[in-house]
């Protein structure tokens, strides 16, 4: 049986007055139903990891080197995150993709790395708008699964998380629909690699535009195992009503 988890990415937002944030969700989901993890920037994580304490929140990272250390300026390892009180690392986001040209050979090495440190890895793989009009959406898809995920992916260490570009921080929502689509064939691709018993523990998390108003319907969708939650992820009070849409789909 999968495990829902509700997972927020602060993405490069956040300082030390937000961690009163992450107090109130550990407060109001003292034993939730569902995971719930949250990803602040590097600058936050052993801070966070302090104040879960105790909780059921998790915390994680956004990214990491693949390399165990070196001269790397302004980079982290993998253990370093560990150390820092993480257990989970964010991998291949369509930002980092963008912003720091990184491929999916990248994110495996990056993926290899983490979980060679005992990370937990939420790979994200996701269509441009241009990928979608021209109908390559499954195309694109499976090329990120094969080429960024690595042999070792298992239920335990492996999350998979589709964003379709369009829809982050846009507002616009996929399409159950898409969502439907996407995540069926993520389960089959994963099934036809490492077998219908690690494929049916793998998680999927759908990310894009998730919001209070629309994450039961979208925790509603076959296959979606949760979310991967950018902007509603940094106020308690929009998180909360995401995590409980997820913990009233895990009922
Ligand atoms: O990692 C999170 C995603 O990029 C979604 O961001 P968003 O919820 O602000 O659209």
């Amino acid at each position: 049986m999968r495990r829902k988890l509700a997972a927020g990415n602060w993405k490069m937002h956040g300082t030390g007055a937000d961690l009163a944030e992450i107090a109130t969700l550990a407060r109001t989901h003292a034993d939730p139903a569902c995971e719930v993890l949250i990803c602040p920037p590097a600058t936050l994580i052993e801070r966070a990891a302090r104040e879960v304490r105790g909780s059921a929140l998790m915390i994680g990272a956004q990214d990491c080197h693949s390399a165990p250390q070196g001269a790397h300026t302004g980079d982290i390892s993998a253990a370093m995150i560990r150390d820092a009180g993480a257990g989970h690392v964010i991998l291949g986001h369509s930002e980092r993709r963008q912003d720091h040209a990184e491929t999916s050979a990248v994110v495996h090495a990056k993926a290899t790395a983490a979980l060679h440190a005992g990370l937990i890895t939420i790979i994200c793989l996701g269509e441009t708008l241009a990928d979608r009009e021209r109908g390559a959406t499954l195309d694109v898809i499976g090329q990120q699964l094969a080429g960024s995920t690595p042999d070792a992916a298992r239920g335990e260490n492996t999350v998979i998380a589709y964003e379709p570009v369009w829809a982050i921080g846009s507002g616009h929502v996929a399409h159950p629909d898409q969502i439907a689509e996407v995540h069926g064939f993520l389960r089959e691709r994963l099934a036809h690699r490492f077998g219908t018993g690690v494929a049916a523990m793998i998680r999927l998390l759908y990310g894009g535009s998730v919001k209070p108003a629309n994450a039961a319907g979208i925790f509603a969708i076959p296959d979606v195992d949760g979310a991967l939650v950018g902007g509603a992820s940094l106020r308690a009070e929009s998180f909360s009503p995401v995590i409980s849409a997820l913990e009233q789909a895990a009922a």
